[in-house]
Order: C-alpha cells, then sequence, then structure tokens
C-alpha cells in the first residue's frame, strides 16, 4: 500500500511536468483517450502473459497495469482512498451476494 500511495503522489506531481521530460505528463497531455487504451492494452498484455509467458513477464505487465490504472485515476480525479474503501466495503459482502446484488 506505502508503494501505491507514494505513486499516487508521485503521479500527482508528474502530471504537470514537462511532457519532454515525464511519461506521466506525455499521457496527461495526451488525453484521457490515450490513457485509457493505454491501459487496455496493458491489461490485453497482463492476459497474454498470464497464459503463454512467464512469471516475470506475468509480474512486469501486472505492474504496468496497475500503473497505467493509477494515471487513469488521477486524470479522472479519483482517488486510491476512494478504491481502496470500495475493496473495504466489499470485504464485509460475500463474493456471490455481491455479484448478485448488482445483476439485479
Ligand atoms: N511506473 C512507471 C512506469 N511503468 C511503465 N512506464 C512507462 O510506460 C511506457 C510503456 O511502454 P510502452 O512500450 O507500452 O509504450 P510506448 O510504446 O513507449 O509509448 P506509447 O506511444 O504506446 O504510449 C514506457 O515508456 C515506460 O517507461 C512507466 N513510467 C513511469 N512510471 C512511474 O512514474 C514515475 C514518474 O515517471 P515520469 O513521469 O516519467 O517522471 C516514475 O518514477 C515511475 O515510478
Amino acid at each position: 500500500m506505502e508503494t501505491l500511495t507514494r505513486l499516487e503522489a508521485t503521479i500527482a506531481e508528474r502530471r504537470k511536468a514537462d511532457p519532454k521530460s515525464s511519461y506521466v505528463a506525455q499521457l496527461s497531455h495526451r488525453g484521457t483517450p490515450v490513457m485509457a487504451r493505454k491501459l487496455g492494452e496493458e491489461a490485453v498484455e497482463a492476459c497474454v502473459a498470464a497464459l503463454s509467458g512467464s512469471r516475470e513477464e506475468l509480474v512486469g505487465e501486472a505492474a504496468d497495469v496497475i500503473f497505467h490504472l493509477m494515471v487513469l485515476l488521477a486524470d479522472k480525479g479519483v482517488s486510491l482512498e476512494e478504491v481502496m474503501a470500495e475493496l473495504d466495503r466489499r470485504e464485509g459482502v460475500s463474493g456471490l451476494d455481491e455479484k448478485a446484488s448488482r445483476s439485479t
């Protein structure tokens, strides 16, 4: 968690940096659709790594997914705290109950 909190702060800071020197600023400059597309691509790469890659490749792709998700969340003004609160809320609900309540 400490790592993600630190990454969230770094992303918030780097969004304002010069796109020439910062990948986060570059993504921010390119806009939400590009960030969303990058996240989708990284998610697919993680799936491919899980199905046919090495453990090391999966770890790398998982890190890419988390990083690009956090860049997108920052862009949309959604904090890590909000996402964690949602996960905490679900802890109190059985997975099957949660699924049933969503499909009604
Ligand atoms: N965790 C990451 C991280 N993971 C991946 N990447 C970058 O994500 C990019 C993904 O590579 P791709 O090959 O998919 O993308 P590409 O083809 O180069 O570019 P696209 O045109 O597809 O966007 C690479 O340029 C990686 O360097 C990251 N860039 C930055 N961070 C973190 O963000 C912090 C701030 O980075 P800067 O904004 O660059 O200072 C860093 O200190 C890190 O903690």
